[in-house]
């Protein structure tokens, strides 16, 4: 993947959500730490054209988000709240769904599904209604939505939230075993703290951008 912020920044009338900022971004795994309301979920959203900058560009793959609506494609985004982005009450369902808004044909579809569902190890979930789902188990069916379409890149928003001690690690293994480009906002320091890459924003600016230790321990002083 390649990810470039060109003075890309956010504002809200008078409120700065993110200061413009330049950077590149290519590795595998990357992490973005922060304090509530630093710019985390700005900064990612501007990534997959969630959100447009007000100021500058971003350039996923050599497209500009705001207006090339193909970079969108490339990023899949896991929200903080997997439920919310289920839209059909059985999982099998709601895989099959991202794809049909792609044209491709039922056969093609049932294949892409059943290759997803093989690859997480997740077939038992297939005939599972998404409200009955477990926190964990609501992740992975997330992310077999999203990974079906094919994206390049992921990003996970607060991946482990209210999840227990075993479901995190479930989601930190499944992280870890991606092929696609991962992107990671979260709280949970113990999740990343072997990442080659954190981000840590504060007060809509990136403060650090370094390994996990040293990130880590920039964001403990801002916290103190
Ligand atoms: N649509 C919006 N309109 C106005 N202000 C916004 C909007 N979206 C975000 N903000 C503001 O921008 C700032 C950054 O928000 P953002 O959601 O990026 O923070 P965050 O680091 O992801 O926070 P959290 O950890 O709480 O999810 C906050 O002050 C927020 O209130």
């Amino acid at each position: 993947m390649n990810i470039r912020f060109e003075s890309a920044g956010v504002s809200y009338g008078s409120r700065t959500a993110l200061q413009p900022l330049t950077l590149e971004l290519n590795e595998q795994r990357i992490a973005i730490i922060g304090l509530n309301g630093s710019g985390k979920t700005t900064f990612a959203r501007l990534i997959n054209g969630l959100t447009k900058p007000t100021s500058g560009r971003v350039i996923v793959n050599g497209r500009d988000t705001s207006d090339d609506k193909a970079a969108r494609g490339d990023v899949g985004f896991i929200f903080q709240s997997p439920q919310n982005q289920i839209i059909l009450p059985v999982v099998r369902d709601d895989i099959a769904f991202g794809l049909k808004s792609r044209g491709l044909s039922k056969a093609k579809i049932e294949a892409k599904v059943a290759e997803v569902l093989d690859r997480f190890n997740a077939g038992h979930l297939a005939e599972r209604r998404a409200h009955e789902l477990s926190g964990g188990e609501l992740q992975m069916a997330a992310l077999c939505s999203v990974l079906a379409t094919g994206p390049d890149i992921l990003i996970l928003d607060e991946p482990t939230n209210q999840l227990d001690l075993r479901n995190r690690g479930l989601v930190k293994g499944l992280i870890e075993s991606l092929h696609e480009s991962a992107i990671v906002i979260t709280h949970d320091l113990e999740l990343i703290a072997d990442y080659p890459r954190v981000l840590v924003f504060h007060e809509g600016q990136l403060a650090a951008d370094a390994p996990a230790a040293e990130a880590i321990a920039r964001y403990r002083e801002l916290a103190a």
